[in-house]
């Protein structure tokens, strides 16, 4: 498609939109191959992740380990009073230690190193398909133009909802609301419940959905509900819907929804927050302009990062995909080499492992044992139980498990799914071993430092080959 004159646009290869892990992974390889590079950021660089999603998140859940590991310590002897919860400072560590991590992570500065033109000069519109404006308006006008705009949070469509709090609210709220629904139970709305829980809060999760973490291994997503359950949070899945949200005379909200039987319910919060999901940002981005089609949540993309107009690329949440820091890097220096070279890359493989930092924490990597049964006939499953596991003995976390799911040949690794302490870290193991196309045999014989929550996967692979029938465990 050959762009219209614009006299007053300045030229670059490639224009990336969105300077989130997505936009900055491709604005820096584009530049590294060579390609001149301008990247527009209408917030702060650095984009969800850093500045409001995964940083903040992970600084609460610590904060939430460290009240939980308090209130605890009384079993090993040591004796704390008095753990209390000064929401005033969470909220200030959570900012300092954000600032940290960007002081660490210098992106603006790396695109400086880099020689890649960054704009902070507002939101970038399409006013062609070759040419952005920005706010300021300034033109780019780029042979290429990569997409990285990310998503947002929604509040649902339902009256009242301006009374909710959507997630990045939380650390604006004054005070520690004491009465908390959460509506979502995906992975911000679960790790939200974590926090709140910890901090004392009582707190009620809803969803539409038949259980919590619909997307994760069915046992993962039990295990988590249970949890929850045992903390005292009240635990509502399969809701018909949220009705409306109201205040009351006592300034309070409350919550209206029908329950699973359809029931119309009510209750009141001090806070009701919307984890509801998270739609691509594309208001106000003059798609129409460049002939980009986009559905209500999303910009399609082929599986060369391309939209349905060729020279427009688009890559991480906005895609609405995996919608994962992970994914969004790889996806981002995927896309920006077929910018540049022409080429018609795809991602490396399709391994994406994740977790959330839940009490206990979860995660998984692969196929679910569901979605294994499906595909893989004749598949087999071994799981073994932090009970089986001396390093979660010796800390008194024997709650969880590890999950390996293995192909009918007892060959490769098709899938792993823990909940536990150290879940992350110990699906990341396995996510090496399956990158690496270690065979189970081997992964059964690697030593494993001891006392460690890793052992879990030796223990597991070991089990996984021995059975002679699957899904015998160690529980
Ligand atoms: C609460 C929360 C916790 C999370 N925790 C994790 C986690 O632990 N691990 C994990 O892997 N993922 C986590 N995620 C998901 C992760 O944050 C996203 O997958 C990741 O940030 C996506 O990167 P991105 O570059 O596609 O989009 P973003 O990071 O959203 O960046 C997009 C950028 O584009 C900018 N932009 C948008 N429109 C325009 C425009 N028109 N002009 C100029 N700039 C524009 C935005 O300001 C933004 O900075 C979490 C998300 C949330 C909400
Ligand atoms: N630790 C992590 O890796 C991490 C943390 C947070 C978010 N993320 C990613 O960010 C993206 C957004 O996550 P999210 O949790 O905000 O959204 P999500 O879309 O994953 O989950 C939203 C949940 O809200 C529920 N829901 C939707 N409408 C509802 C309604 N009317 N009533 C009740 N429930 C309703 C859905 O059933 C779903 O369970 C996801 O892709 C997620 O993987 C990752």
């Amino acid at each position: 498609m050959s762009s219209p004159v614009q006299e007053d646009a300045q030229d670059y290869d490639v224009v990336v939109v969105g300077a989130g892990p997505a936009g900055t992974a491709a604005a820096l390889h584009a530049r590294r191959l060579g390609a001149s590079v301008a990247v527009v950021e209408a917030a702060r660089v650095g984009g969800t992740c850093v500045n409001t999603g995964c940083v903040p998140t992970r600084v609460l859940a610590k904060a939430a380990r460290l009240v939980r590991d308090a209130r605890g310590a009384g079993a090993h002897g040591i004796e704390v009073e008095g753990v209390s919860v000064d929401w005033e400072r969470v909220v200030s560590r959570v900012h300092a230690r954000v600032d940290a991590v960007r002081a660490v992570k210098r992106e603006g500065e790396r695109f400086d190193e880099a020689g890649v033109d960054l704009f902070t000069e507002g939101r970038a519109r399409f006013a062609d398909p070759h040419v952005v404006v920005l706010d300021s308006g300034r033109r780019l006008r780029a042979s290429t133009t990569i997409l990285a705009v990310g998503g947002h949070s929604r509040r649902l469509p339902v009256p009242g909802a301006e009374l909710a709090l959507v997630p990045e609210e939380v650390l604006h709220q004054p005070a520690l609301p004491r009465r908390v629904a959460v509506i979502g139970a995906g992975n911000t709305g679960a790790q939200l419940v974590t926090v709140f829980s910890a901090f004392g809060a009582q707190v009620t999760l809803l969803d539409l959905a038949p259980r919590i973490l619909a997307f994760a291994d069915h046992d993962v997503s039990a295990h988590i509900a249970a949890a929850f359950t045992a903390q005292g949070v009240r635990v509502l899945t399969g809701i018909a819907g949220v009705e409306r949200l109201e205040r009351s005379a006592s300034g309070a909200v409350v919550l209206h929804w029908l329950d699973d039987a359809g029931a119309a319910t009510s209750d009141e919060f001090d806070a009701v927050v919307m984890a509801t999901g998270w739609p691509a940002a594309v208001e106000d981005l003059g798609l129409e302009a460049a002939g980009v089609e986009h559905e209500r949540n999303r910009i399609p993309a082929d599986e060369h990062y391309r939209t349905n107009v060729p020279h427009i690329l688009t890559v991480g949440d906005a895609i609405g995909r995996d919608m994962l820091v992970q994914a969004a890097q790889f996806e981002g220096e995927t896309a920006a080499a077929n910018a540049v070279l022409g080429a018609q890359a795809r991602r490396p493989h399709e391994l994406l492992p994740s977790g959330g930092f839940t009490d206990p924490d979860y995660a998984g990597v692969g196929l679910t044992e569901e979605q294994a049964r499906r595909r893989a006939p004749g598949c087999r499953v071994a799981t073994v139980g932090y009970d089986a596991l001396d390093r979660a003995v010796i800390d008194d976390r024997s709650g969880g498990f590890l999950k390996l799911v293995v192909d009918s040949g007892r060959t490769s690794i098709l899938g792993a799914h823990a909940v536990g302490e150290n879940a992350v870290e110990v699906i990341q193991a396995v996510t090496t071993a399956m990158a690496a196309g270690v065979e189970l045999a081997t992964l059964a014989q690697v030593r494993f430092a001891y006392p460690t929550y890793s052992a879990v996967i030796g223990l597991a692979a070991r089990l996984a080959l021995s059975q002679e029938s699957d899904a015998s465990s160690l529980h």
